[in-house]
């Protein structure tokens, strides 16, 4: 499992591990992993020009720690001070590497636009960190513009975006802006190097597609961190909550997912949707829909059966006008129910009374569940699918690039699996049938839900091998990311 802390978590643990520690060795620990990244970023420091921008807290004693590093090994190395006050200590230390200091620099390059000197191979952004506040003053905002298009490396967080929330300075904040860079308003890594544990903008979007890759340094701090509510399932934890046929197994032990999906209007998401499920997760699969749509059902998919008990509903997805009947008659059942599509707009804040339900809402479905606007959901997608799965008492899994699935107690957990090739249409149909297979088979709404949604994105990028892919490719891929797992 990949864990993020909150800001006043990290601040927690940290100051108790430090009482146990000579002064100043965490920000060595935290400098040396950092260089040693910085260094592997570059393939080796050797011969190499590094720039760092420091602000005035200990992100900047960071980068200048990792800066004399660098420096020791060959590296050019110089620092630009952007903030009021910097760090002492690490001043020194860079200095007596070798490494260059330059006060005004950032304004001056800013002014002619563009860089002056010899263009660096790294840009290493110690702005600021889990101190910061969002967004960037306009010294900061001026080095980037002059720097633009050389690679960065963030230390511990991309400077400018909100660490706990995953968001990004809003628009409005635009007193401190600068003319030089007119867009963003924080940094933009390749990569980000972290310390101790991840922080929630590692894992949420919007801040998470501003850190590149993420490389997490191990600064001894776990044992004083508490239970993270935010996670992301690696390979490990996927394989362990698979269920698995025991050697009596049969087909009703392992679970029945029933599929009311697709209409004549969109007969093709009934098609992916069982596609989904009939992927081998759960002991049989039951279609309810459209008699044409069930005779195109068990054309391409003969194993799949009619009406009768069932462990699990799947109901929506391409569901049209009968998608809020169906809600109601799945519901009576009181068995686990995913939710999409066409049958969100169906459900009320007490159905969470009559079945453990999942909602498989987009951006957009949750905008018409909630009345939220749907680029406020985009931009600020954590807080609305905590709010959504308290509001309906339900697992909300909300998509995109790193979907969100919210339980009401407020756990979260993020995918990280998936390409953006899967943002294709009736992809999301193939997760509703995916998920209604795990809960069929015995899976709580949580796991399967992230469960469901990790191996959805894995297979994604199985069958994409880089290429494009249709929704009608994900669900073949399954079995085979399934099969990697176990084997
Ligand atoms: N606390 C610890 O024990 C450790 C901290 N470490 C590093 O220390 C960092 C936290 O250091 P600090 O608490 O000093 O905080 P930061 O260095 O993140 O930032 C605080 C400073 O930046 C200023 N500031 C805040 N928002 C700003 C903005 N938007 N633009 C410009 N300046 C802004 C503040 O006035 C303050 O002076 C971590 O992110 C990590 O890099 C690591 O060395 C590991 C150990
Ligand atoms: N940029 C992206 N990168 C990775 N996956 C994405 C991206 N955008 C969307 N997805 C995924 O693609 C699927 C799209 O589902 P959805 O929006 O319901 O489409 P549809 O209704 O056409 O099936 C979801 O699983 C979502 O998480
Ligand atoms: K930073």
């Amino acid at each position: 499992m990949r864990r993020a802390h909150t800001v006043e978590q990290v601040r927690a643990a940290e100051s108790a591990l430090m009482a146990r520690l000579p002064d100043g060795a965490l920000m060595q620990r935290a400098a040396y992993g950092l260089a040693l990244a910085v260094s592997d970023f570059l393939g080796g420091a050797y011969g190499r020009r590094v720039l760092l921008l420091v602000g005035s807290g200990d992100n900047g004693g960071d980068a200048l720690y990792a800066g004399a590093v660098l420096a020791r090994r060959g590296a050019g190395v110089e620092a630009w001070l952007l903030g009021d006050h910097v760090h002492e200590q690490g001043l020194a230390a860079l200095r007596a590497a070798g490494g260059r200091v330059e006060r005004p620099a950032a304004r001056r390059e800013a002014a002619a636009g563009t860089l002056l000197g010899p263009r660096p191979d790294v840009v290493v952004d110690g702005i600021v960190g889990i101190g910061g506040r969002p967004g960037l003053r306009a010294s900061a905002l001026e080095a980037l513009a002059a720097l633009r298009g050389v690679p960065v490396v963030a230390v511990d967080t991309p400077s400018g975006i909100d660490v706990d929330t995953g968001e990004l300075p809003s628009s409005q904040q635009g007193a401190q802006r600068s003319s030089a860079q007119d867009a963003d308003r924080h940094v933009r890594a390749d990569l980000t190097v972290t310390f101790g544990t991840l922080k929630p903008a590692h894992l949420v979007d919007p801040a998470a597609a501003a850190c590149g890759s993420v490389h997490l340094v191990d600064i001894g701090l776990a044992a004083d961190l508490p239970t993270a509510t935010i996670e992301a399932l690696q390979p490990a934890d996927v394989t362990a909550l698979i269920p698995r046929p025991t050697q009596d197994a049969h087909k009703y032990t392992r679970g029945v997912v029933g599929i009311r999906a697709g209409s004549s209007s969109y007969p093709g998401a009934g098609l992916l949707s069982v596609a989904g499920a009939a992927t081998g997760l759960a002991g049989m699969v039951r279609y309810v829909g459209d008699q044409a749509v069930a005779d195109r059902v068990r054309e391409a998919h003969p194993e799949v059966v009619g009406e009768g008990r069932v462990q699990a509903w799947v109901v929506g997805s391409g569901g049209g006008e009968e998608a809020g009947d169906h809600l109601r008659a799945a519901l009576t059942d009181g068995v686990s129910t995913l939710v999409d599509a066409d049958a969100l707009a169906h459900l009320t804040t007490t159905d969470h009374e009559h079945a453990p339900l999942v909602l498989t809402p987009h951006a957009g479905e949750l905008s018409a569940m909630t009345g939220a606007p749907r680029a406020e959901i985009e931009s600020a997608p954590l807080r609305h699918a905590r709010a959504a799965a308290e509001r309906y008492r339900a697992v909300v899994l909300l998509k995109g690039r790193h979907t969100l699935v919210a339980h009401p107690d407020g756990r979260v957990r993020v995918t990280t699996t998936g390409t953006p090739w899967l943002a294709t249409a009736g992809a999301g149909d193939v997760l509703g049938g995916v998920i209604g297979a795990l809960l069929a088979a015995g899976l709580d709404a949580f796991d399967a839900a992230s469960v469901g949604s990790w191996l959805h994105g894995a297979a994604a990028t199985l069958a994409s091998g880089g290429g494009p892919i249709t929704a009608g490719d994900v669900a073949p891929a399954v079995p085979r990311v399934v099969a990697d797992l176990l084997t």
